[in-house]
This record gives C-alpha cells, sequence and structure tokens, in this order.
C-alpha cells in the first residue's frame, strides 16, 4: 500500500513482478480473514492521511517536546475515535497505527485488565465506565526499585485499619519505590498498586489496589504521594515518548473497598476471606496478555524485514567481473540466509499468535467450566512463545539494521527506533529467561510424570510418545526428503523430548531436585526453547493443513514454513546431532535444501513483504519506502535536522574559530 509517498515510478515493480502468487490473498492469508485486511487498511490510511499523527521528526524532539507530542496524538487519536464512532476493533488500530508508545498502552492494555480480571462486579460497574470515557487515566503498579520478577519480595504494604474501615498505603524503603510502569510518571490519574495486604497483623502477600495518585482537578500529586518520570531510556525517540515512572507512598490511606476483591477480600472487621472464584481464574489474563505480545513480535519482525527486504532489493554493490550493472545485495546468498529466515519467522509467529487466539478462546470456556486440567499447559506454552518469539524479533530487528548497511543505522532507517522501542519486550510481562525457566520447570514435570503413565497433555502431547521418540531414527536420505511436514515434525519432538529427558536425569542425579535444577539451568534454557519451537513449526504445519486460497499462496507459505524449520534445524544442529535426532549427513542435507528454498523465496521476497500491507507512514522508513525511491528519500531527509537549520553550527565562535585561529586561550600550568 503506498500511503502518502509522492513517487510516480515504482523502482521495485521489477521485483513485484516475478511474483509467484496472488499477493491481494496473501494479505488475507496474513492478516486472517478480507475483514481484517480492510479495516486494519483502513484505519492505517486515517493515520498516515492525518497531520497530527507525523512521526518523521520523532527522533529529534526533546523529551518535554516528544512527550507532550504524545499527550497530544493520544488526546486526538481519543477524539477521533468518538467522532468517527469507531469500534473497538477499528480504535484498537488505530492507536496501533499511531505507534508512538504512551500511556494509553497501559490503560487499556493492563489498568483495564486488571480490573476486569481482578475487580468484582460492583468494582467494575464503578471503574470500567470512568476508564472506558477516559474520566480516570490508569496504570499498573507492580515492579519496584528493588523487585521486578520476584513479584513475592515486593515491599509496599497495604496495611488494613478497621477503625477507619480503610487500607494505608506505604513505602516502607528506598527500594519499595514503584518504579517502571508506564504512565505513572506524568499522565495518570490512577493506579493499579501491587502492595503486602497486612490485616491483623498477619502478612498475606501481594494483592492488588485502586489508588488515585493525582487530583482530577488540576492534576497534582495528591497528599502522601510522591511521583516523577525515572527518566531518558535507550535510543532517540523510541520508548522516550513513554513516562515511566516512580512513585512513593507516606501512609496514603483509601477505603476498603478499593482492594481488588474478586479472588479475596478483607471484611470490615478485617477478617481476610477467600472468595469462591477459582484463583486460576487469573491465569485467562495472562494468556490474554501474551497473546497480543505475540501477535506484537510478528508485527514488529514483519516490519523490520519489510524494510531489509525492499532496501536489498534496490542497493547494489559490485558487479560482474566482466563488467555490466552492480549485483542487488538482495542477490547475495549471505544477504538471503540472513532475511530469509527472518522473513519465514515473521510469518511463523504470526500463525502461532492467530493459534495463540483460538487457545485465550478455549481456555476461557474450560476455565467457565471449571477445568483446569489444560491451564499448566496452556500457560507453560504463552509463556514460552513471549519468551522465544520476542527474543527472536529482538535480534531479528538488530540483524535487519545491519543487513541495510550503514544507512540502517540513520534514524531515518527507523529501524533504531523500531530496535529501541522493541527490545525491552524481552523484559517486560515476564523477563524471558525467567519465562524459560517456569517452562522448564513444567517440562521437567511432566516428563516426571510419564512414569507413572499420567498423559500429556495439548502441546507437550507428544512427550507421551516417549516410547518411540527416544529411539526413532530420522528417514531422511535426500534434501527433498526434508520437505516432508512428518519428517520435520518428528525430529523436533524427539530433539525437545530426549533434551528434556536427559535433563531430567541429570537432575535426578543431583542431591536435591532444586540443587539440580538451579546448576541445570542453562541446560533447561535449551530445553525449553526446544519445546517451543517444536510449537512453532507444527503450527505452521498445521497452518498448511487448512484450506488457504489463493493463486500460489499455500506454496509460497509451505515455502516459508520449510526456511522456518530447516533454518532452525541449521542453526541448532548441536541439539539435534547431540540427541541423536539426526545424523551428520542428515544435517548437511538439511542445509543443502535450505539454500534451495532460499532460491525459490527470491524472486517473491518483495511481494511477500508486500503482503503484511503497511504504509509508508506506519513502516517510518526512508529504505523501507513503498516505491522504492530510497536515494533522494535519504538525501531529503538528512536536511530536516536542526543541525542543518544554519550552514555555520552553533559553537563555532566560541569553540571551532578560536581553535583554528590558534587563538585558545592556553592557561600556563
Ligand atoms: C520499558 C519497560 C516498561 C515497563 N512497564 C512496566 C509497567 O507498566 N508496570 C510494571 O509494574 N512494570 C513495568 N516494567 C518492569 C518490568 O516488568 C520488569 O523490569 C521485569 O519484570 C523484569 O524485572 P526486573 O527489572 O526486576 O529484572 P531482574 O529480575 O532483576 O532481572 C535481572 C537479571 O536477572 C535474571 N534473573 C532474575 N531472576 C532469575 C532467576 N530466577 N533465574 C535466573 N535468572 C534470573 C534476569 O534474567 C536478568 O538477566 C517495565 C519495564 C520496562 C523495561
Amino acid at each position: 500500500m503506498e500511503g502518502g509517498v509522492g513517487g510516480e515510478v515504482d523502482h521495485l515493480a521489477g521485483e513485484r513482478a516475478t511474483a509467484q502468487f496472488d499477493v491481494e490473498h496473501m494479505k488475507v492469508a496474513w492478516a486472517g480473514s478480507r475483514h481484517a485486511v480492510d479495516v486494519a487498511d483502513r484505519m492505517a490510511r486515517l493515520v498516515a492521511s492525518d497531520p497530527v499523527f507525523r512521526k518523521d521528526n520523532r527522533t529529534m524532539l526533546p523529551r518535554k517536546e516528544l512527550f507532550k507530542d504524545t499527550l497530544r496524538k493520544a488526546a486526538h487519536a481519543w477524539k477521533r475515535i468518538v467522532e468517527l464512532r469507531l469500534t473497538e476493533e477499528e480504535a484498537n488500530l488505530l492507536r496501533l497505527y499511531v505507534d508512538q508508545p504512551g500511556y494509553v498502552d497501559l490503560h487499556w492494555g493492563m489498568f483495564v485488565p486488571a480490573i476486569k480480571g481482578q475487580g468484582t462486579e460492583e468494582q467494575q460497574k464503578k471503574w470500567l465506565p470512568l476508564a472506558y470515557r477516559f474520566q480516570i487515566i490508569g496504570c499498573y503498579a507492580q515492579t519496584e526499585l528493588g523487585h521486578g520478577s520476584n513479584v513475592q519480595g515486593l515491599e509496599t504494604t497495604a496495611t488494613f485499619d478497621p477503625k477507619t474501615d480503610e487500607f494505608v498505603i506505604h513505602s516502607p524503603t528506598l527500594t519499595s519505590s514503584k518504579w517502571w510502569p508506564g504512565g505513572l510518571g506524568k499522565a495518570s490519574t490512577h493506579a493499579v498498586v501491587y502492595a503486602r495486604l497486612i490485616t491483623e497483623g498477619k502478612d498475606y502477600g501481594i494483592h492488588g489496589f485502586i489508588v488515585q495518585l493525582r487530583s482530577l482537578e488540576d492534576h497534582s500529586p495528591l497528599p502522601g504521594v510522591t511521583l516523577g518520570d525515572i527518566g531518558g531510556k535507550f535510543g532517540s525517540g523510541a520508548y522516550n515518548s513513554m513516562d515511566n515512572g516512580v512513585l512513593r507512598f507516606d501512609h496514603v490511606r483509601i477505603p476498603r473497598d478499593q482492594m481488588l476483591m474478586r479472588l479475596s477480600q478483607v471484611t470490615k472487621e478485617g477478617k481476610y476471606v477467600h472468595s469462591d472464584v477459582p484463583k486460576q481464574l487469573l491465569y485467562g489474563t495472562m494468556v490474554f496478555v501474551r497473546q497480543t505480545i505475540v501477535a506484537d513480535a510478528s508485527k514488529a519482525l514483519s516490519r523490520a524485514t519489510c524494510i531489509a527486504v525492499r532496501y536489498s532489493a534496490i542497493r547494489k554493490q559490485f558487479g560482474p567481473q566482466t563488467g555490466g550493472p552492480e549485483t542487488q545485495v538482495l542477490n547475495y546468498k549471505t544477504q538471503q540466509s540472513r532475511l530469509f529466515p527472518l522473513l519465514a519467522s515473521a510469518y511463523a509467529f504470526r500463525f502461532v499468535g492467530e493459534w495463540l487466539k483460538w487457545l485465550y478462546t478455549d481456555v476461557t470456556h474450560k476455565l467457565e467450566a471449571k477445568d483446569f486440567s489444560t491451564l499448566q499447559e496452556a500457560h507453560a506454552c504463552t509463556a514460552g512463545l513471549k519468551a522465544v518469539t520476542t527474543s527472536a524479533t529482538a535480534d531479528g530487528i538488530e540483524e535487519c539494521r545491519k543487513l541495510c548497511g550503514g544507512h540502517g543505522y540513520l534514524n531515518s532507517s527507523g529501524l533504531p527506533e523500531l530496535f529501541a522501542i522493541y527490545v525491552p519486550a524481552c523484559t517486560y510481562e515476564g523477563d524471558n529467561v525467567v519465562l524459560l525457566l517456569q517452562v522448564a520447570r513444567f517440562l521437567m514435570k511432566t516428563v516426571s510424570q510419564l512414569a507413572s503413565g499420567k498423559q500429556p497433555v495439548g502441546t507437550t502431547a507428544y512427550m507421551g510418545n516417549i516410547q518411540y521418540l527416544m529411539q526413532c531414527k530420522c528417514g531422511v536420505n535426500t534434501a527433498e526428503d526434508w520437505l516432508n511436514p512428518a519428517a520435520i515434525r518428528e525430529v523436533f519432538e524427539a530433539r525437545a523430548l530426549r533434551m528434556a529427558v536427559n535433563c531430567a536425569q541429570n537432575i535426578n542425579k543431583a542431591p536435591s531436585q532444586e540443587e539440580g535444577f538451579y546448576e541445570l539451568s542453562p541446560d533447561l534454557l535449551e530445553v525449553a526453547v526446544a519445546h517451543i519451537q517444536l510449537i512453532i513449526v507444527t503450527k505452521f504445519i498445521e497452518k498448511l493443513e487448512q484450506d488457504i486460497p489463493g493463486e500460489g499462496v499455500k506454496e509460497q507459505l509451505r515455502i516459508l514454513c520449510n526456511v522456518y524449520a530447516l533454518y532452525l534445524v541449521h542453526k541448532h544442529l548441536g541439539d539435534f546431532l547431540s540427541t541423536g535426532s539426526i545424523t551428520a549427513r542428515q544435517g548437511a542435507l538439511a542445509n543443502e535444501q535450505l539454500g534451495k528454498l532460499y532460491a525459490q523465496v527470491r524472486p517473491n521476497a518483495v511481494a511477500l513483504v508486500d503482503a503484511f500491507n503497511y504504509t509508508d507512514h506506519y513502516l517510518g522508513s526512508v529504505l523501507g519506502r513503498y516505491d522504492g525511491n530510497v536515494y533522494p528519500a535519504l538525501y531529503e531527509e538528512a536536511w530536516k535536522d536542526p543541525l542543518n537549520d544554519t550552514d555555520v553550527p552553533d559553537g563555532y565562535q566560541e569553540h571551532l574559530r578560536p581553535l583554528l585561529k590558534q587563538q585558545l586561550k592556553l592557561s600556563r600550568l
């Protein structure tokens, strides 16, 4: 989609002409439905055509201006949503295409879901309408200066005072200061604050409370509340549009009914009671949030690969010895072997994200029926997918920057900002290492239960096939044999299970399970990654078993699926060999096949990124422009830098001229 650039000539027309599939149908396969393509298209164009949503100058704005710009965009987006009576789906997409981190992300993404998930019906009735109309702005204040991953280590206290029927919220130490919550620093009026609940002298652990932080009249902090922004973050522009904040409480009193009481309550008398709502319900929210993170990973990686693929088709370096035109860098096999696995990963993450949506619905139905049998498995699966897809995406964006050579380092390429905004996804919503260790713990438990005949469920069902998978031999004899999905699936299953069983056996040799787990944790991370990669590969294969209309579309996706799987075989060859899942020769054949697949992707590469259907505004990259007219855009962009406002820079008179004129005043020591 061209969206907003004036180029008349399509410099990528030749590339588009070589596509062997129907791009319009691929757009549908990528977005999930024709409807999804159309709504996204409409919202993307709406944002791209509105000057308020301009973002090309973002990396040049000083922090205060950047923050004000964020406030302006958020208010304008809300205005448009109300004026145009946008549906929830449309509103979410509009915010997505505005593409600037801000308080609204936390308001809708964390504050509202926390109240929905943890508030009683009465609490929801009271608070949600205020939040829905933006009469209050909320954030999610969990992390503290001293503790993030270890939530049980949080120090903020909420002590019940039966005399006044209030909780007293207090930050007893410096390290108990809330630290990081997005939207907290300057924008939020309220927060869901996580604190240790203390009543009748007993500490009942971490609970959520709705706390008003700022006056609804003049926005000043309420008495006893100290608030501020935690300071500049990585990169220019980027996440600096967000006011991640610090918050301290000095004996701040809130009414008892502002404790989120869906799962447990404190009575007027100060008795702590559990409600009859099962606490597993909270997992549902977590599955939902992580599903959106996986969807965001595919979005970020597809943006980066779109930029890198288009630019690699335009960029030329060196030529044949015999003279003649220079070579497009996309034709170099090394460029293809670095870029096409990322393109394939973007599609793989997209489809596993789509499947996660189904999983969330399935989990919700099961929870409603009080069936908790698959909950742990679903939880481990989403935690692992969050970790693997965000890590691969963060690394992938940086690889795309390098794939664009020097120009990739310019802010105008869009890649530095995309990277800087994206990388914290490896940390927030659960540090990836911490999450993978949780997955590994679950896998170790599953392995240990196999002996007792307990049948593993969902994405761990393959482990029930242990007798076969521990001794099966990969049947690949030729490079073409690697195109068989059953063969691919089996080697991924064998590798994951054998790694898990090896680790479980090694843990059993340790003096205690805990000690064994601690010592083997680096290996356990790899076990978790192997299991999650199997899930991604399997879901891609299962996607291809569905009906996918459009000429050549399924064939292209099959190629990408094979690229993704065989790239992983190549990258993790050590795992596959050391577990005996494949032989060295089969590893070499996989690599041979991979090379052939890259050649098949090549003529389709530009069309495959066109299928993401991103506007030039959303991509925000002179290198990734739809029309490929890169050089004039790069040249033009440079002149917009404030440093070019004058020919002679500020500081010339004081610092450059004296130097050049040998007039620096030297002091005699
Ligand atoms: C941009 C951004 C936005 C954020 N937004 C919010 C927000 O809105 N609200 C909010 O409450 N918080 C927010 N956070 C905080 C975030 O949730 C935490 O930073 C995150 O949970 C990680 O916790 P931590 O910082 O304590 O890291 P740590 O846990 O201290 O991690 C430090 C290192 O220790 C390792 N480690 C920790 N535990 C283990 C273990 N058991 N085994 C092995 N290794 C371990 C980690 O892998 C990591 O390498 C945000 C953070 C960022 C960066």
